[in-house]
């Protein structure tokens, strides 16, 4: 017998936080002085808020079964995208069994191709592909780590992005990756300040702590080249998307230039496997960052996943809470886990999709037992009494 055919897609919004994880409250650790490509304008470099990071908000998926089972699922995108789910792509599900996940994304991407391929368009298919899945575990019973194939190792191990990476340090993590908070309009001030501020975080995490760079795309070849030689003696491990996603030429020749030692990692704002194909034979970096919210839900990440694998490269997939842990702890390639500091300070380990999830795991002493994520589907619920809105239907 079957399982329950897909009776209703349905998408919404919500705002303050969650998957729209820079959709924070003033005084945030994730909005002080970040370097960004806007940091050229001087009005926009004090908050990234101020040129609309925030501006999309979170896309709830939620698709039910005929039995009355609900898949569901938040990532990025907002209003917009709830008009791509409900107007464009519901139809190549509804009717179908959620076993089909292979064939319905195949059809979302390529009835979107003339208009999509990248962004929006991919985090809303990514967003229905999660909920698909969360609706096959929670109708098999089973979580999506063991519909991929099963944990490789009994625990994620974890690294915690934040502008405090000796407190990550005291909380059991191992490593902090810190936002760079000056791009190359700040001159060589700018520079001293990024080195100044890597030097002290280097004296009081000690010599063995890893500790990287955010550079969210702020940076050009050259200057990435000059942080990176500076950054070398005080043990930087990765300098992390440092010039824009389209540059795929000024990653090769950036992996050339770090001292070596060095890794270069990017991929969060990548998409499918066509553009990490172009990254990975282009030899742009050393560990590719897919968010899977955004690259094309679980369904493409195990093909991206597949494409490193086979070249020898690491997956270390960008934040993404329970839907990247799913996947991490079944791929021998993906040997550690981001945690996304979302604490104001950050001070303290709190749930990286609050308040949108109920049920959320969080590390503990840098670490999550497989056994954390045993229940059905992504093993979270969704948190009802937020204000939800539904601006179309179909
Ligand atoms: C800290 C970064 O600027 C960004 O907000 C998050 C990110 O890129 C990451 O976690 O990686
Ligand atoms: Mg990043």
């Amino acid at each position: 017998m079957g399982l329950s055919k897909i009776k209703h897609v349905r998408a919404y919004t919500v705002r303050g936080g969650g998957a729209d994880y820079h959709d924070q409250g003033e005084g945030h650790w994730i909005d002080n002085h970040i370097a960004t490509p806007m940091s050229r304008y001087p009005e926009y470099r004090q908050s990234r808020q101020s040129f609309g990071i925030n501006v999309l908000g979170t896309l709830v998926v939620e698709i039910e079964a005929e039995d009355g089972t609900i898949g569901f699922a938040v990532t990025t995108g907002g209003e917009p995208a709830c008009y791509i789910v409900e107007k464009h792509l519901a139809r190549f599900l509804e009717g179908r069994s959620p076993t089909e996940y292979e064939k319905i994304w195949d059809q979302m991407y390529f009835s979107t191709q003339y208009y999509g391929r990248k962004g929006l368009v991919v985090n809303a298919l990514s967003g229905v592909d999660l909920a698909l899945w969360d609706l096959l575990g929670k109708l098999r019973g089973e979580p999506v780590y063991h519909m991929l194939g099963g944990a490789v190792r009994d625990e994620l191990q974890f690294y915690a992005t934040g502008a405090r990476p000796d407190i990550a340090k005291e909380l059991g993590f191992i490593g902090g990756k810190m936002p760079l908070h000056h791009g190359p309009a700040e001159g060589v001030e700018g520079l001293k300040k990024n080195i100044a501020e890597l030097a002290d975080m280097r004296a009081k995490c000690g010599p063995d702590f890893w500790l990287m760079w955010d550079c969210w795309m702020a940076l050009d070849v050259d200057y990435a080249t000059r942080l990176a030689i500076a950054a070398h003696e005080h043990g930087l491990k990765w300098i992390e998307e440092a010039i824009s996603p389209d540059d795929y030429w000024g990653y090769a020749e950036l992996k050339r230039n770090v001292p070596n030692g060095m890794l270069v990692t990017t991929g969060e704002h990548e998409a499918t496997r066509w553009g990490f194909r172009m990254l990975l034979e282009m030899d742009c970096c050393d560990i590719i960052q897919p968010d899977v919210g955004w690259c094309g839900g679980v369904t493409e990440l195990l093909k991206i996943s597949a494409l490193a694998d086979a070249r020898g490269k690491m997956v270390v997939p960008h934040g993404s809470s329970v839907y990247s842990y799913h996947f991490v702890i079944t791929r021998h390639n993906s040997p550690f886990a981001e945690y996304l500091m979302m604490h104001p300070g950050p001070t303290e380990v709190v749930p990286m999709f609050h308040p949108q999830l109920i049920g959320e795991p969080v590390p503990q002493n840098g670490r999550l037992r497989a056994s954390a994520l045993d229940n059905p589907g992504f093993g979270v619920e969704l948190n009802r009494e937020l204000d939800m809105h539904r601006p179309y239907t179909h």
